[in-house]
């Protein structure tokens, strides 16, 4: 049976003085220890739903779940969704408060009143963990964007959130960036966090995900293993979406070579070229 973290049920949010509700009845379930993107063109909600999946936005009808427990209004439950699920913006500008590193990787720590030799002690394996540690004292503005976004990334991660959202967390980086980027998140994910990255890159989102969400205009349209989601081309044409390079490839082939490049559909182009040199 999958179990779920984070629920959404038919959950409406629309901006003060917007005409059009920013979120219009999302229903959405997150399973538990999977490794999730989430998609949708411009303004369709994401980031709109993840202000929601922590708390600092509260529904105006429907209902957040964590763990199949409503979260009320009440102080405490926002404080725990919070706790729970950690939550990464798009831009790191808006997440870095402090004037350091280390002082910005404790800030979260600081605010639940913990021991300070705690704090000192978690702050320097989360920073040795996103190999920051020489940066420590550095001033945060003096960093590039890789480097401000790691720093965003370990100043929620040292809060150990079960639930990771991550907010287009690979745009305008380089690849090596992006590599580096994802063998941490390779890290996070091995350690049981549920990981749900808002992604434009179709291609990084089916190698790299194992279920994946599709949102349009404010709603969930659809939902499942990306071999599942990707073959629906009757509504991704609709909602004019691409389809991974690499299916787009694979089913462009004859049968016959198909037949002869063993089971299972490749994750990627670099996968594809290797078994036809194989071949
Ligand atoms: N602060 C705001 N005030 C008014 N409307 C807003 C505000 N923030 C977002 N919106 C509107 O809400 C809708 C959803 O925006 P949201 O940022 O959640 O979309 P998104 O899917 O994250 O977009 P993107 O892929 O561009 O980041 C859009 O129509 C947007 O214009």
């Amino acid at each position: 049976m999958t179990t779920h973290v984070l629920e959404f049920a038919d959950v409406h949010y629309t901006y003060p003085g917007a005409a059009q509700p920013a979120l219009n009845g999302v229903t959405m379930a997150v399973p538990a220890g999977r490794r999730c993107a989430l998609l949708g063109r411009n303004g369709c909600g994401k980031s709109t739903l993840f202000l929601h999946a922590n708390g600092i936005f509260r529904p105006h009808k429907g209902q957040v779940l964590w763990k199949g427990v409503p979260i009320s209004s009440r102080r405490a439950d926002l404080q725990a969704l919070k706790r729970n699920v950690g939550l990464v913006f798009q831009d790191p500008e808006q997440q870095l408060i402090a004037a350091t590193v280390a002082e910005d990787v404790s800030y979260g720590l600081c605010n639940l009143h913990l021991p300070e030799a705690e704090i000192r002690e978690k702050v320097r394996r989360t920073l040795e963990a996103f190999g920051l540690s020489e940066w420590a004292d550095t001033p945060v503005h003096h960093l590039s964007l890789g480097q401000k976004r790691r720093v965003a990334l370990a100043g929620v991660m040292v809060m150990e959130p079960e639930l990771l959202l991550l907010d287009e967390p690979t745009s305008y980086l380089d690849p090596w960036q992006t590599e580096a980027f994802v063998r941490q998140l390779e890290r996070i994910h091995a350690v049981g966090t549920t990981i749900v990255m808002a992604t434009h890159d179709l291609d990084f989102a089916y190698a790299w995900a194992d279920w994946v969400f599709v949102m349009d205009a404010g709603r969930l349209v659809l939902a499942g293993e990306p071999e599942r989601v990707f073959a629906r081309r009757d509504i991704l044409e609709v909602l004019q979406f691409k389809r991974p390079a690499v299916l787009e490839l694979w089913e462009s082939l004859p049968g016959h070579v198909k037949e002869r490049l063993g089971p299972g559909l490749p994750k990627t182009t670099g996968e594809l070229a290797e078994r036809l040199r194989l071949l």
